[in-house]
């Protein structure tokens, strides 16, 4: 992938106002220069992040801006384009009262990408069960941003959760549902469906012209040739053996256990997981503070940090910023190797 950094802001999202999302979004502010950080403006509720930046005791002069292009003008502030509804500062209390601006931001956000004023959207964590509360019918992100590009963009997308780290990127298959219900959700066609969604974003995102994908199994042992458990035997293999004539580098379905220590993770590039904690447990694992959420299979370019609204230490000043800077430095990235392909197409 080039390494040119994207000229257009970043679109940073505030999510949950009571998690650490404008606490980690200031913290990188403070390091912008040092860290030579994309430029970036948070949707947001400004009197939410002064009073945020006060409690946390920062020196960051918060400054209003209309539109994106105004981000970045005067780099000793933080700019942030306003949301027209109200945020309330109550760190550790998730509110539903909160929700209709927490959705807001992500709305607008994607809205800037779709129409090219802002390079990429950086979601800031959602307490997802404060939002269920107030009424939002997606699981999470991943899910509500395809629907969301599909109803601007009139195109269907599939929404692919890709958690890529130092040492492990791995793609739940099945993504924000209960265990219990894995099984029959899991089809040959959603394993085909999303590995061709990952094989092809890595190629024109990621720049790995033929990505080495390794399918898990979803029972121990992969099924113990079929002695534990049929969807190893009859939905993955099945799958795997139908990529292999497409001509994707694939292997699986490998037992869950044993595919991610260093020597298994050496010989593939993404690991295809059966469900959420299968592919999030090893990626947490290996690098909580350095791993990325990644959307694949928009039209947008998504970035996230890889942890959740950490409501014990919102207004603490004690949340690590780094997985949200390697998510400003990721969507940078990825939006820099986008426009250098539509320079080299016009
Ligand atoms: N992208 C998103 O919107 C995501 C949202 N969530 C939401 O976050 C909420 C809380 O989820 P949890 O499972 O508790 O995960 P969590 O990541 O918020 O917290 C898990 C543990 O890690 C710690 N932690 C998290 N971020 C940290 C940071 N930056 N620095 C230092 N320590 C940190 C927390 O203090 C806590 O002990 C839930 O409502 C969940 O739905 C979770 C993951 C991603
Ligand atoms: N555990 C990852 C997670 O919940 C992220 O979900 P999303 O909000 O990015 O879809």
């Amino acid at each position: 992938m080039s390494r040119r950094a994207s000229p257009l802001p970043l679109a940073v999202s505030v999510g949950e106002p009571s998690g650490v999302g404008v606490d980690v979004t200031l913290a990188a502010f403070e390091r912008r220069q040092v860290l030579d950080l994309p430029t970036f403006f948070l949707i947001a509720d400004p009197e939410m992040v002064a009073s945020r930046a006060e409690r946390l005791g920062l020196d960051v002069q918060v400054r209003t801006i209309g539109r994106p292009s105004e981000c970045g003008a005067d780099a000793r502030f933080f700019d942030v384009l306003p949301l027209v509804n109200h945020h309330s500062e109550a760190p550790g209390r998730p509110d539903p009262a909160n929700a209709a601006g927490t959705i807001e931001a992500i709305d607008r956000a994607t809205r800037l990408v779709l129409e090219g004023s802002a390079g990429a959207i950086v979601t800031n964590p959602i307490d997802k069960k404060a939002l269920y509360d107030a009424g939002f019918r997606h699981p999470g992100h991943t899910e509500y941003l395809a629907d969301l590009c599909t109803n601007l963009t009139g195109q269907a997308c599939q929404p692919v959760m890709l958690l890529t780290g130092p040492d492990l990127s791995c793609v739940p298959v099945t993504i924000h549902i209960p265990l219990a219900d894995v099984p029959a959700a899991l089809t040959s066609e959603l394993i085909l469906s999303t590995a061709r969604i990952v094989a092809r974003d890595l190629r024109a995102r990621f720049g790995l012209e033929r990505p080495r994908l390794a399918v898990s199994g979803l029972n121990p042992h992969a099924g113990e040739r079929g002695a534990i458990g049929h969807e190893d035997e009859n939905i993955i293999r099945p799958a795997v053996e139908i990529l292999r004539t497409e001509g994707f580098d694939v292997v699986g379905p490998l037992p869950g256990d044993t595919m991610f220590h260093p020597e298994a993770r050496a010989r593939y590039d993404v690991a295809l997981c059966m469900y959420h904690d299968q592919a999030l447990i090893p990626a947490k694992t290996l690098a909580f503070d350095e791993t990325v959420n990644v959307t694949l299979g928009l039209p947008i370019i998504r970035t996230s940090p890889d942890h959740g609204t950490a409501a014990d230490l919102a207004g603490t000043g004690t949340a690590r910023p780094n997985s949200f800077i390697a998510a400003l430095r990721l969507a940078g990235r990825m939006a820099g190797a986008t426009e250098a392909e539509q320079d080299a197409a016009a």
